[in-house]
């Protein structure tokens, strides 16, 4: 079974060498889902009976893992030197610096990284972090895969 939960964040990027206008300073309203596989749980007064796991307890890990830090932050490739620059010079700047260009890919696949091992099998029925798909429009959307 596989269940997905969806939460939205906003914030700030550019992609230094695009050839169009996305070499601009801009941001976007983001959505990230997150997928896990894993039994159903069937253990009668637990409060996950029923479950593969509870909705709240995935949301809230990937809010604190990777919502709230990318939250209103500017996501900033570790190698665009002129916008580190200028971001540390901003006094208590809510900056994110990223190993590689913040593309919904590259996005997706950190994401990924951070979060896989998050979601801990406690009820031993195979919980695994299948799939975080990262929305950068309605549109447009990456899929980082296990
Ligand atoms: N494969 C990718 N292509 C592009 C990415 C990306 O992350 N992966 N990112 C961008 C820019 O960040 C740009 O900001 C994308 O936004 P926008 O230009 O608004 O895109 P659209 O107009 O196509 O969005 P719609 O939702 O379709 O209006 C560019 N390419
Ligand atoms: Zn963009």
């Amino acid at each position: 079974m596989q269940i997905t939960t969806r939460l939205e964040f906003d914030a700030g990027h550019r992609i230094p060498s695009h050839k169009s206008q996305c070499k601009n300073l801009h941001g976007h309203r983001y959505a990230i889902e997150i997928t896990l596989s894993g039994d159903i749980i069937t253990l009668e007064n637990a409060s996950e009976n029923g479950m593969v796991m509870d909705f709240s307890d995935v949301k809230a890990i990937a809010k604190r893992a990777v919502v709230d830090v990318w939250d209103h932050a500017f996501l900033v490739y570790q190698h665009d030197a002129e916008i580190l620059d200028f971001l540390n010079s901003l006094p208590d700047h809510k900056t994110v610096v990223f190993p590689t260009v913040p593309t919904a890919e590259n996005m997706a696949a950190e994401a990924f990284k951070i979060l896989k091992n998050q979601y801990q099998d406690t009820y031993g029925n195979h919980l695994k972090l299948e799939k975080v798909r990262l929305y950068e429009t309605p549109n447009n959307w990456a899929d980082a895969l296990s």
